[in-house]
């Protein structure tokens, strides 16, 4: 019926290295030039985790020259898959923090396993950083100004049903059903003629994509002098260690 099933699979949890962006990327726009397929369903392989976000080791101890590389990728990945004429619809089979978050925000639709061990959210400034303009635009075009707010500062990571209640996601499902709900949801977007919903899509989202368009390098730059700072490194270095404490 034209459509991709797209796994995520950078073990152990998915986080998106500039390689695995890259990849994912290419992959993108590889689908996006193939005329028989019409849609995506985005999930992941790596078991109980949709992705961890983006790489935080990418966003520590390098230097500016990696950070302002790494920062356009992310931009390019974003752009491309925000703005996809492609119907996407996302099957959140795990945890799904930060960026993970981003990437189901970027789909038309979001179906989320009903685990409460999965999260979903922007939890930035649980790190010490701040989300971008354009991560804060699109929380807000998705679940309104006061949710995004509140959200935002408090960094929170939603269970499934409360990602529900608040509309970070469209539905949860019982575990073993998301992949068959994400094809059914497909199924009736597939039902809308392309054009009109591509030109209702391009109508709903341009002016977001537009706003990172218009000032990407300035973005790259504000992005390599605050992830630069001495401040900002020591936070990250603090939430890796916690990560890793968290184990032993
Ligand atoms: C004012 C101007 C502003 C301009 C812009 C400025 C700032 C930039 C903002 C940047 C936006 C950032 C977006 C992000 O996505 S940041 C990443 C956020 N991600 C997270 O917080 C998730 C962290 N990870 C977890 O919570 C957990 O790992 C888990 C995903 C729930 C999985 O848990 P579990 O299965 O228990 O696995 P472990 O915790 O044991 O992790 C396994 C190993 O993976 C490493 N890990 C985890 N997450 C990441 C990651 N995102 N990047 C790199 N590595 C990661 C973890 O450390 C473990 O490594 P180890 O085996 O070597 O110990």
């Amino acid at each position: 019926m034209g459509v991709a099933v797209m796994k995520l699979r950078n073990p152990p949890v998915n986080s998106l290295s500039l390689e695995c962006l890259t990849e994912f990327t290419i992959s993108l726009e590889k689908l996006e030039n193939d005329k028989s397929i019409r849609g995506v369903i985005l999930t992941s392989e790596c078991p109980g985790i949709f992705s961890a976000g983006l790489d935080l080791l990418e966003m520590y101890g390098r230097n500016p020259a990696h950070y302002a590389e790494y920062w356009k990728n992310v931009q390019e990945l974003w752009l491309r898959l925000y703005t996809s004429n492609m119907i996407l619809v996302s099957a959140i089979n795990g945890a799904s923090p930060a960026g993970g978050c981003l990437l189901a925000l970027c789909c038309d639709y979001r179906v989320m396993a009903d685990n409460p061990k999965y999260t979903i959210g922007l939890n930035e400034s649980l790190l010490g950083i701040v989300a971008p303009f354009w991560f804060k635009d699109m929380y807000v075009n998705t679940i309104g100004h006061r949710e995004a707010e509140r959200a935002l500062q408090l960094g929170t990571l939603f269970s499934p049903a409360e990602a529900l209640k608040v509309g970070v996601v469209d539905e949860v499902v019982p575990e073993d059903q998301v992949h068959s709900k994400a094809r059914s949801v497909m199924t009736k977007w597939l039902a809308i003629p392309d054009h009109s919903r591509q030109l209702t899509k391009n109508m709903m989202r341009k002016a977001t994509a537009d706003n990172l368009i218009k000032q990407r390098e300035a973005d790259i730059q504000n992005f390599t002098s605050f992830i630069s700072k001495d401040s900002i490194q020591k936070s990250l270095h603090m939430y890796l260690e916690k990560l890793k404490q968290k184990k032993g």
